[in-house]
Formats: C-alpha cells, structure tokens, sequence
C-alpha cells in the first residue's frame, strides 16, 4: 500500500496535477482511508522522499522527479506554497542552455561555438544561425543571451531585442528606423525621435531575425556599424552615433545567397542549427515529452496518448520542425480538452486529435487495432522512461562508438582512443554522480545491489576496486540497459557491424578486462535475468579497464595447468587475490588426460585470450618439451614454462610478473628455492611398552607378560606385550612398529640384541642387579611413589621360586632341583663355573623348556641348526648326558635345537666372565 501511495505522488509530480497530490484525493483514487495515507504521506516526508507544501489542502510530491525534472538537489522540503518552490527551483537552476533538449548532445557543438563566439574579449563576436524554420535558432539566441547574463558578460539592464526582419520585408525604410533609430520628421509619420534597437540594445544582445530580409541597404549599414562601431540615424546624416550592443543573426536560408558578402565576412561565426530529423530518435521523445508536460501544467490534467499519436509524432517529417510538432501537439491537447469532460481528471489524445493532415484515416484504424490488441495507452511516465533515463546512457554509446569510428579510420591510435573512451566514461559518471542526475528509485537500487555483488564476488578477486561513485555510474548504465531497449534498438540498428567490430577489438586488446566483463554479465544474466548486450559488454569492459589503468594485464599472462577438479583454479584464485592482481588464469584437467590432450586444451584456452607478448605457463606434470612443440607456433610470444606447480611456487612467480621483473631472472629464483626440503615430525602420542621376548618360547613370553602386568601400579598407563623371540631376532622391530609404541624395554630370557631398546633379562630381575637400570628406564612414566611400587612388586613376583611357579604348571620345587642338579653336572663336565645370572637365567629357561616338552610344544627350530650340530657335537652329548635324569623323569627329549639356546645361554655367561 506504501508504495502504491508514492506511486501516485509520482504520477501526480510527473504529470504535473499538483493539486491531486493530496491525502483526500489519493485516498479517493486508491479507496482507502485519508488517516492511512496522510500518516504515509509525513513518513515519505520525513524520509526525504516527498516534498510538502503547506497549501490547503496539504500537497506532497516526489522530491527526486521534481529534481531530476529541474537537474537540481533540493535542500529543503518543506515549502509554503508552489511559487515558494517555483522559486527555490528556479533560483538553483541558472540554466541557460541547458533547457535546451539536446543541449549535451546535438545542439552540444552549436551551444559551445554561442557561447566561446558571445564571450569573446572584450565585447564578444556576432554570429549567424543557420538553419531551417523552427529549429530554435530563437531560442538559442535567447539562452545566449541568459548565458552572457549568468557570465557577468552582460547586467540585468542590458537587454536582449529582437528584430525579426520579415516582419518589414515590405517596408525596409521603416526596418531601417527601427533598427538604426530616426529623427523627428525623418519621415510621414516620425512624429517624435526612436532611439532605435542598436541604441536600445547598449550593452545587451540585439537578435536580427529573418536576417535575409535585410535590403542590400540595410545590411550595407549594419556592416558600416560593425566595421567601425558608429551609423547614421535615420533622417540625419550628419551626426554618427555610437552602440556597442552584440549582434547575432538567425537565417532560414543559405547566406552565401542571401548576404551581401562584407556583411558576411564581418560575421565571423555561421552556426548551423539541425532540424528536427537529425535530432535522432531519443531527442525526438524528449521534445514531445516536455511540451505534453507543458501542456499537463497548463490545462492541469494528467495527459495520456494513444500508441498511434506517439507513432504519429515520432515518424512523421515536420517541415516546421520543432515548431511545428510543438504546434501538433497543441492542437492535440486542445481538441482533446474540449472533448473531455471538465471534471475528467486525465486528458486522453488520440489520432483523431491530431490535425487531420497528419494522420490517414486507414492508418489510423490499422494502428488503432494494434494499438487495442497491445492495450497501448502511454502514459508521460512512459515517454520518460522511453526518453529520459535512456538519454545519458544513448549519449555515452554514441560517443564510445564515434571514438571508435575514429580509430578505426585511423584518426586516432589505439591509446587516444582507449583515453577518448575513459573521459565520455568520467563524463557520464559526472552527469550520473557529480551533478546527481540519477534518480535512486527502488528499481535502481536492486539494480545496484546485484551489481555490487556481481563485482565484489568476480572483479575483486583480480584485483579491480572501485568506489561506490563509480559503482552508482555503471548501476546507472546497466539500470538504463535494462530499460529504453525500444529507443536504443532503434537508434543503434544501423551500427551492429561498428559494435561488432568494437567488440572483437576489446576482446583481442583488452582480453582479460574483457573476460570478467563478460563473467559479470553470465551473472547477471543467471541470477537477475539482467541481459548486457554487446556494446554494454563493451562499455564493461572498458570500465574495468578504466579502473585497472596503472596495469597492462594483458601484455604478460600467466597461466596454471594442473590435473585435479579444481587444483589449478583454486592456485591461480589464490595467487590473484593475495597479490590483488589478475595474474594467472588457470585450466583444470582431469586426472587420466594425455599430454596430447593437454596441449589441445592449452591451444584452444590461447585462442581465445587475444593479443598478449608473454606466456608464464605452469604445469604440474607431463613433458615441456611436447608442450612447446604442441603450442601453436604461428603465435608470435615468449613463453615461461614450469613443470611444477604449487601456490608458493606461483605466488612467486606471480609476484615476479607484478613486478615487472624478466622472465628468466624469475624463473632462475623459482627453480632455486623450489627444492623440496621435508621434516618429519611425530607427535602423536604413543602407548610406553613393555616387550616380553624369550628364548624358551611365546608362551613363556606370555606368562612373563602377566607378571610384569601385576608388577606395574598403572596398569593401563603402560602396555606389555609379547614378541616371538626368533621374528624378533631375524626381522627386528618395524619402523612402524615403533610409529605405535615408545618400547622401554625388552625382558626375556635372551638378549635377541636390539639397538634402539635396552634388554632386561629375566635373570636379572631375580637376582636383583636391576635396580638402578630400572629406575632409569621407568622414570618417565611411573611418579616416585609409583617407581617404590614398581621396585616391590619386582621384588616380590620375580623371587625365582614364584617365578617358576608362575612359568611353569609343573611342580616348581621338583623342577627345580632337577634342573638344579643337572646344571650342576654340567658346569662340572664343562669345566666352568656360570655366573648366579647365568644359572638363574638358565634355571628359568629350562624349566619352561621341560613344561614346553612335556606339554608337547617343543622348539625345533634354531637359526643355522645344522651347523650348530655339526660345530657343538660335544657340548650336545654333554647336556644329553647330564640332563638324562631331567629326560627320563619327565619322559621328554631335549632336542638339538633347545640345546642350541641352552648353548646360547652359557656362551653368553662366558661373554659376560
Ligand atoms: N532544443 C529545444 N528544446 C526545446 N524546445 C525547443 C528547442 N528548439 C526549439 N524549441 C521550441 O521549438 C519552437 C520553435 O523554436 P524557434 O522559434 O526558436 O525556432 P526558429 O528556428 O527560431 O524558428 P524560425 O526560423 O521559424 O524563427 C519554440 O517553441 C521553441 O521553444
């Protein structure tokens, strides 16, 4: 409802119907209740979108119209009445030429010859206006003189005259007098003495109409004036008189022909003024929209028209030109007033209100069937949209393109015109920005939000900022593109083949600026169904390119080629956005492709990427040497390669690039720092272990493990585990292995010789030499008290009687004596004498040996047995010998392979002596 209410404020302010804009009659038009729309109404207000006028009733109108309408900024809002804000508008305003349509555009070189030639030091310089009936060479000769006025050239008592000599074309005597003043008596009639315009004029602007009317006569002595400053007036030729009034002259036809030649060659400037066809189509809507709202404000009434009177005034060739459309348009209006009902609010015209010689009655009733198939009433909004917000974004078009006409003529090299196409841009952006002639309705504002997203998510990551004045300018481009499509199609119809051209040179010069252009358009395009056609894509470009001076992208490249989904993307992304510039585009291979295949894509990707002198290609595998050979050799371009990539390595190169630095003395850095180094770094927390390994076999281990188990206080803090001994001692610890455990120690039976862990035999634990190596070990996992637990629980679980016990499910005192006695014997045999460890270690590892052989699992392996039994026949007869009682009590063979560790065990003891 809010908006529907602005919307009819905005009506009312465009059309001019003021006293509709009231709460009273905008609740009647829209059936709600005036409470509702009066509280809108003050919030529009207060929100600076409306402007009050404190009249009764209460009038509100759209603040941004009223200022686009007058091209000022309003500082104040509220007013006492309309000529309150008559006058504030007209006192901002000082236009001059710029009421003119078309003041920036085709009249543009007309009005800035008035104005150089009126200012010319010290008294300005007179000139002629050419053109044909009803052009405005009166009007500009007006705004010339308003011109001079704001100027300071001229003061408020020095006026502007008019003499429009075809009013005496009969009567040339009485034309002199008027012009040159006369004498009492100087003729039938000149009862008293005339000054004369010249006189009059002192000082100000006298604007000789109609100049071709002037007799030979005449013009003789305006020429004598201008010559020299001084005339006769008439009826006295004796005394000379003296003006020094600005003269301009306005002439319908050729004034080569109708001129007398000094005269003309005192006018030193001819001003030709275009007639209504070469207007173009745009300035044509804006003319017929002006004098509808001129006629709206005079009749105060909204006006209307049907398709068929636009079509009518726009097509039709008016050999009166602007006067006579102005006059068309009049008659329109005042046949249809009369028509219309006086209490009838809006004012409809249709073809029948045209003067009749315009319009052919089959045309009409043919255009009238469209006209009802497509419900074609216009509305003067319409024809602003049509004509107005096109305008400026038609204009800079226009002026791209005659700057590209240039070039492409060879009037101007590349850089004038890529310099040319920046000033229209900073032009626009003044008219847009600077002189805020853009109304920043809600439309435009969602217009600028998809934009600045569109360019925050695709232009920024390469690097290409902008201020929000330049983004408000192209908001106001693409706003526009996405409106007058009718009059621009129109216009631009017949410079497809130039804006192709344009395109194509953009594209090759301009590739990358050119590349993000056309993303931004995809964008827009996909998610706001925004469409940029080819020269707005154009225009784009050249923004970027505006915003991206300091920078020649598109002279060095860089280019990633990696396999992966996204790997070389993501680089060149990353590298772009942390050096703020677009250095590398990036081509994404899937992982199983060939070089061949590789190569193709690159040509393809090169194809398209214009005019460039250098490549930097990064690629992270496959041969350079078939890459340079696949690489279209008709490009004329140095190329970097690399095969290997990564973001470090590219942001490197990257930076080199951006700093202008040579390709080689870059790559010469690249390749040195981009040997790997490595450092590996374990941190994970690893289990401290135990490792139980014996001799006499796992299930030894196991029961040892047990023991161990219930020596240690924290149970869970340290693991024990079991090894078998003879892996052990053929393949070590793996590598991995010790990835898992931070292994303290070995216990055992054996010393299977391990470097990295310390080996704690079991013997020792009994014998309690152990101890110190204990404490030492351990000290990084158990706390003191935790270490005194440990050492008693050592103590007490490896006396050697608990120790069998608990080894063996033999009876342990049995045992022992058995094993007991026959080492006794052997020592004896031998001749030797085994140390306590010795005999303990051998104690335990018998006794486990004889459970192992009584309950059948028996060890018949040893490393290099058969040479064992070869070497140490003796030694084996000497255990069969002394442990027979052992064997036959038990029932059980002690087989070569056990004596070899029992072998083992007594070397060792002989090591240790
Ligand atoms: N650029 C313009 N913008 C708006 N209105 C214009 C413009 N040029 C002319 N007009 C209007 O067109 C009408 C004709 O203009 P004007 O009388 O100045 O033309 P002219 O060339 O002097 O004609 P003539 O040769 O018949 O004297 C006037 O009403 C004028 O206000």
């Amino acid at each position: 409802m809010k908006e529907q209410i602005y919307e009819q404020i905005k009506q009312c302010t465009a059309d001019h119907v003021y006293e509709k804009a009231s709460a009273q009659m905008i609740a009647d038009a829209l059936h709600v209740s005036r409470n509702v729309v009066s509280q809108y109404l003050n919030e529009f207000f207060k929100e600076g979108r409306c402007i009050k006028i404190n009249t009764r009733p209460v009038l509100f109108l759209d603040r941004f119209l009223i200022e686009e309408q007058n091209q000022i900024t309003l500082s104040d809002t509220l007013y006492g009445s309309e000529a309150e804000l008559e006058a504030a508008i007209n006192k901002q305003q000082h236009l001059d030429f710029e009421e003119l349509i078309g003041y920036d555009d085709s009249l543009q070189s007309v009005i800035d010859t008035c104005k150089a030639t009126i200012s010319y030091p010290p008294n300005g310089l007179p000139f002629l206006l050419y053109g044909p009936t009803g052009t405005g060479k009166s009007l500009i000769a007006q705004k010339t003189y308003e011109y001079a006025l704001h100027q300071g050239l001229i003061t408020q008592e020095q006026p502007f005259l008019i003499l429009n000599c075809s009013e005496y074309a009969n009567n040339p005597e009485l034309l002199s007098a008027n012009l040159f003043g006369h004498k009492k008596g100087a003729f039938t009639g000149a009862d008293k003495d005339n000054p004369g315009l010249l006189k009059l004029a002192q000082g100000g602007i006298l604007f000789l109409d109609e100049v071709h009317d002037l007799k030979a006569e005449c013009q003789e002595k305006l020429f004598l004036f201008m010559d020299k400053g001084i005339y006769h007036m008439v009826g006295d030729h004796e005394h000379w008189y003296e003006s020094n009034a600005r003269l301009i002259f306005a002439t319908t036809k050729d004034p080569k022909k109708c001129l007398l030649k000094t005269l003309l060659r005192r006018i030193p400037m001819i001003i030709t003024v275009p007639s209504l066809q070469e207007r173009g189509m745009r300035e044509r809507i804006q003319l017929i929209l002006t004098m509808f709202q001129a006629e709206s404000k005079r009749l105060h009434k909204t006006i209307m028209m049907t398709n068929t009177v636009y079509q009518t005034l726009v097509t039709t060739d008016f050999p009166g030109n602007i006067g006579d459309l102005k006059n068309c348009i009049q008659a329109g209006c005042v046949h249809a007033y009369y028509k219309c009902p006086p209490k009838e609010p809006t004012l409809v015209v249709d073809a029948f209100d045209l003067p009749a010689n315009l319009v052919s009655l089959k045309a009409v009733s043919d255009k009238r069937g469209a006209l009802d198939a497509q419900n074609a009433v216009l509305t003067l909004a319409d024809l602003s949209h049509m004509a107005g917000n096109d305008q400026r974004q038609g204009r800079l078009n226009k002026r791209i393109l005659e700057k590209f006409a240039a070039y492409e003529e060879a009037k101007i090299g590349y850089a004038s015109f890529l310099e040319g196409c920046f000033a229209v841009l900073d032009d626009y952006y003044d008219a847009i920005v600077l002189k805020k002639r853009y109304r920043q309705n809600a439309e435009f504002t969602y217009v600028q939000t998809l934009l600045k997203h569109a360019l925050d998510l695709i232009a920024d990551p390469y690097g290409i900022h902008f201020h929000n004045s330049d983004l408000i300018a192209m908001s106001a481009y693409l706003h526009d593109c996405t409106r007058g499509a009718y009059a621009r199609n129109d216009h631009e119809q017949h410079q497809v083949h130039t804006i192709s051209a344009l395109h194509d040179l953009l594209q090759e010069e301009l590739h990358r600026e050119y590349m993000i252009a056309k993303e931004v358009a995809n964008h827009l395009h996909a998610n706001a169904d925004l469409h940029l056609d080819l020269l707005a894509l154009c225009i784009f470009t050249l923004y970027f390119k505006k915003f991206n001076r300091a920078n020649d992208w598109n002279k060095r490249v860089g280019l990633i080629l990696a396999h992966g989904y996204s790997t070389a993307s993501s680089i060149a992304d990353a590298v772009n956005r942390s050096l703020d510039q677009y250095i590398f585009d990036a081509i994404d291979m899937p992982m199983n492709v060939s070089t061949a295949a590789v190569v193709e894509q690159l040509n393809a990707h090169l194809s398209k990427m214009g005019h460039f002198e250098e490549l930097v290609l990064l690629v992270d595998m496959g041969s350079l040497e078939e890459i340079d050979q696949g690489i279209d050799a008709s490009r004329n371009i140095n190329i970097a390669m690399m095969n290997h990539v990564s973001t470090k390595m590219a942001l490197a190169v990257g930076n080199g690039i951006k700093q202008g630095r040579s390709l080689q003395e870059i790559f010469e850095e690249v390749a040195q720092a981009a040997v790997p180094t490595y450092h590996l770094i374990a941190r994970r927390h690893k289990d401290p272990l135990i490792l139980c390994s014996c001799a006499s076999g796992l299930g030894t281990a196991e029961r040892l493990q047990h023991i161990l188990e219930d020596s240690l206080p924290k149970k869970k803090a340290i693991k024990v585990l079991t090894y078998d001994y003879n892996t052990l001692i053929e393949k070590r610890l793996t590598p991995a292995f010790f990835d898992d455990y931070e292994v303290i120690c070995i216990v055992g039976t054996l010393n299977p010789n391990i470097d990295e862990v310390p080996f704690i035999p079991l013997e020792d634990l009994v014998i309690n030499v152990t101890m110190d190596k204990l404490h030492d070990y351990f000290r990084n996992y158990l706390d003191m008290e935790e270490m005194r637990q440990f050492k008693s629980n050592i103590l007490k679980n490896f006396s050697l009687s608990n120790l069998i016990t608990t080894l063996t499910i033999l009876n342990p005192g049995i045992l022992l004596e058995h094993v007991a006695t026959a080492l006794d014997h052997l020592q004896e045999e031998m001749g030797v004498v085994l140390s306590n460890a010795t005999c303990v270690g051998l104690y335990v590892h018998i006794c486990c040996l004889i459970e192992r052989l009584v309950t059948h699992a028996g060890i018949d392996t040893y490393p290099y047995l058969e040479a064992f039994v070869a070497q140490h026949q003796d030694f084996i007869a000497v255990v069969k010998r002394c442990f027979s009682v052992v064997e036959r009590y038990y029932s059980v063979e002690i087989a070569p392979s056990e004596i070899a560790y029992i072998y083992e065990y007594i070397e060792h003891n002989e090591e240790k002596s």
